[in-house]
């Protein structure tokens, strides 16, 4: 077969036109990479809660037209100049959380969000402020330095990280995004063994967090959400209880029933909805004094959180985590290990397959109960 190398490459990609609409399967021009650039033939891809949201027109950095995902697996077709860390050929990973090892936030050792490509990343833009993305004869955005929802893309050398080229695409693809956020969230949080943990939000997110909770040794796992659908899952990723606000006597508030059956309340909680009413109930049902609170889930713009101040004073931390605190990088080759050596779950989680062309329905298998992940395949 003839090169594409810097050629431009014309390939399908689910393309959303306008904030709530469905995706539509075009014909793309995918322009070669430029200096410090890869282009991936991606494989496979996961479908995030984020996805629907920037799609939804909830996000208020949502641009269109875009070609949204960001869990996605692939294979470095092409580099562009002064390209090192990875090769045509490798086995990769697209990171919507570049790592560049240079700026100021990466240097910082306090944190995974790099500051290198983040702002251009926002606009929908590569970093030299273009697209290189065109359908029907416009610019189409990227998203999330990512976007895996097209068979070619394009993502910045500090935006990917070559793994073990034996390791499945179709499954270690949940590690751009909904697994890896869910490890980190916890393994990064010191002192959870022993500890009472409550997660609110029994999706991927929320059952990743509760697996892990197991594996490092939280005494107490108490799952919450309003789908009782999801008490066996819960259960069976290692929660020790499983309750339904909606289903408590009375009305009665969920953190005051959480509170009174944990003595006090819980030493960690973690939010996986999204809902800013349930990130306060998370805060209020942690224990006076020294409960910390983690926001995960990401909620629609114009949504502000709100407690009562006395909630802090008295002793609970709010706090929040983008990717898990993961720096993908230098981690990811790693949990792919853990994953191949049977350390870290990925199966578990995919419960829907679907071909390129059935994106759309991937789309409303997330919004179904029984919709974990959705993994797609992109040939
Ligand atoms: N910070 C980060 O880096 C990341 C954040 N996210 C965010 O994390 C969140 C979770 O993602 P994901 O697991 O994929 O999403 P899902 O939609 O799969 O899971 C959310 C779960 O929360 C449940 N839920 C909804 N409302 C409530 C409520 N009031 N109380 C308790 N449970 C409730 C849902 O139930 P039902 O099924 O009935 O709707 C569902 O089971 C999203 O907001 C996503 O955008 C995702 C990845 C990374
Ligand atoms: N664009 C949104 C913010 C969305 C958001 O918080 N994204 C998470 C990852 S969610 C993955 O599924 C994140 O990494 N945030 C940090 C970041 O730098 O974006 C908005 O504007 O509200
Ligand atoms: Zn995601
Ligand atoms: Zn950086």
């Amino acid at each position: 077969m003839a090169s594409t190398v810097g050629q431009v490459i014309k390939c399908k990609a689910a393309v959303c036109w306008g904030a709530g609409e469905s995706l539509k399967i075009e014909e793309v021009e995918v322009a070669p990479p430029k200096a410090h650039e890869v282009r991936i033939k991606i494989l496979h891809t996961g479908i995030c809660h984020t996805d629907e949201y920037t799609r939804s027109g909830k996000d208020s950095e949502g641009l269109f037209p875009v070609i949204l995902g960001h869990e996605g697996g692939g294979i470095v077709e092409s580099i562009g100049e002064g390209v090192t860390s990875v090769a045509p050929g490798d086995c990769v990973i697209p990171l919507y959380t570049a790592e560049c090892r240079e700026c100021k936030f990466c240097k910082s050792g306090k944190t995974n969000l790099c500051g290198k490509v983040r702002s251009t990343q926002g606009q929908g833009l590569m970093p030299d402020s273009t697209s290189r993305f065109t359908c029907r004869g416009q610019p189409v955005h990227h998203f999330m330095g990512t976007s895996t929802f097209s068979q070619y893309t394009v993502v910045a050398d500090v935006s990917v990280v070559a793994v073990n080229k034996t390791a499945p695409l179709d499954k270690v693809c949940l590690l751009g995004c909904g697994i890896t956020t869910a490890w980190g969230a916890v393994v990064k949080q010191p002192g959870i063994k022993d500890s009472t943990v409550a997660v609110f939000g029994c999706g991927a997110i929320g059952l990743g967090v509760i697996s892990t909770a197991a594996v490092v040794g939280a005494s107490r796992i108490i799952a919450v959400d309003i789908n009782s659908g999801k008490k066996d899952w819960a259960l069976k990723m290692g929660a020790t209880e499983f309750v339904n606000p909606t289903e408590l006597p009375g009305g009665r508030r969920i953190q005051d029933h959480l509170v009174e059956i944990t003595d006090g309340g819980f030493d960690f909680t973690f939010d996986a909805t999204g809902n800013v009413q349930v990130m306060r109930v998370a805060l209020e049902a942690c224990h006076k004094g020294w409960g910390v609170s983690t926001i995960i889930g990401v909620a629609a713009a114009g949504q502000e959180i709100a407690t009562r101040p006395f909630q802090l004073v008295t002793g609970r931390t709010w706090r929040g985590t983008a990717f898990g605190g993961v720096k993908g990088r230098t981690e990811l080759p790693g949990l792919v290990e853990d994953y191949l050596n049977g350390k870290l779950k990925i199966d578990e989680y995919v419960t829907h397959h679907r071909k390129f062309e059935e994106i759309n329905e991937g789309f409303h298998d997330m919004h179904r109960g029984d919709c974990i992940r959705c993994v797609v395949d992109m040939s």
